[in-house]
């Protein structure tokens, strides 16, 4: 089973609860996004590895530790995971960016894909897939297999706000997957919406309602 991790970090919560609140603006939404994306990504990048390398300081030479040159992709499930990928690339200004496009259709809540496009050599990068919301887990699930599909091995899922259905149906489907989340919260309403959550994350990040 892959790691389920809820973070517990003081500035994380507190940049949640500014999110959840219904008077935060749509700029100040995007800049949250972005700025719990960037601390997630601090502690999932957390396992990458490092190599030996021998450098000169001013006073005398030294052997330090820089990163073994691990490729990376990104890959946000639109519209809403857009909103977690500058905070990863200014962490990551290297990785790639694949898109993964998915809609939940409002009276079955399944995934509908659209759009889907990966750098071609996926299959040997360290890929995060990120979408700020999972709530039944069938849009994440489906973004996995899709990237699994174009050959992704080494896959972690972040979100910002994450149901226990979500998680449960995520894990349960993809048990390889290790899944990062900024709050867990309590449950699913009847249309599939988390509570207390934060509404529809596309359309406060887009100012589209
Ligand atoms: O876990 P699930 O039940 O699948 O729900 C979560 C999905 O719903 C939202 O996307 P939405 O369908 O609203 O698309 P959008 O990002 O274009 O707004 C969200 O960003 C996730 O992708
Ligand atoms: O609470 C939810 C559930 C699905 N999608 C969202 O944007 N929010
Ligand atoms: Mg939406």
């Amino acid at each position: 089973m892959g790691k389920i991790y809820v973070f517990d970090h003081p500035l994380i919560q507190h940049k949640v609860a500014l999110l959840r609140d219904e008077n935060t603006t749509t700029k100040d939404f995007r800049d949250l996004a972005k700025e719990i994306g960037m601390l997630m990504g601090y502690e999932a990048t957390r396992e990458l590895e490092l190599k030996k390398q021998t450098i000169k300081t001013p006073m005398c030479e030294t052997e330090v530790n820089v990163l073994a040159g691990e490729d990376i992709a990104i890959v946000p499930i639109l519209r809403a995971g857009l909103g977690m990928v500058d905070g990863m690339l200014s962490l990551v200004p290297n990785a790639k960016v694949g898109h993964v496009g998915l809609y939940r259709d409002p009276e079955t809540h399944k995934p509908v894909e659209y759009y889907c496009k990966m750098p071609q050599d996926i299959d040997k990068r360290k890929i995060f897939i990120v979408d700020p919301m999972l709530a039944t887990g069938g849009s994440a699930a489906d973004a996995v297999s899709l990237v699994k599909e174009k050959g992704g091995k080494d896959i972690t899922f972040m979100c910002l706000i994450a149901a226990p259905e979500g998680i449960k149906a995520l894990s349960e489907a993809h048990p390889d997957v290790d899944i990062y989340i900024a709050a867990k919260d309590e449950r699913l309403n009847e249309n599939a919406y988390i509570l207390p959550g934060l509404g529809d994350a596309g359309d406060r990040l887009y100012g589209t309602k």
